[in-house]
């Protein structure tokens, strides 16, 4: 996966940056220690690596459809806050979600910070 300038990071771009006390907080790129162990720790709370794309996966159960709702209405604000959409789908008190950063092209800090998120919000309901 070729990495893309801007937000993503790439090499060139890093290296810049680390002349200034390493890459910037914007930057949304997971470097690959960081990546392994943010996986590392959201697998135990239920997600997934998606076989065919850099994404994560993850299903969550729900007592009834208007607590699947609810909690999607909560996760929709955040996503309009931190403008990054979680792809999924909802169907009575389940819900499936996908998280990858479309403008990176994979997974990115974006996705890691959207499921620490959902899973905070779905463990409080
Ligand atoms: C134009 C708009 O800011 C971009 O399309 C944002 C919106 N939400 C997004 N959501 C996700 N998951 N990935 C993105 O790259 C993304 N980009």
């Amino acid at each position: 996966r070729e990495r893309t300038d801007g937000p993503c990071g790439d090499g060139r771009q890093l290296s810049k940056l680390s002349a200034f006390g390493g890459p910037s907080s914007d930057s949304h790129w997971l470097s690959p220690a960081d990546r392994d162990q943010l996986l590392m720790e959201l697998r135990t709370t239920g997600w997934v690596e998606v076989e065919t794309r850099d994404a994560i996966f993850k299903e969550l159960h729900f007592k009834t459809f208007n607590q699947a709702f609810g909690f999607m209405s909560r996760v929709a604000l955040q996503a309009e806050k931190m403008n990054h959409h979680p792809e999924w789908f909802n169907v009575y008190n389940k819900v499936q979600i996908t998280l990858t950063t479309h403008d990176c092209g994979g997974l990115s800090k974006r996705d890691i910070k959207m499921a620490h998120f959902i899973d905070k919000i779905a463990f409080s309901m």
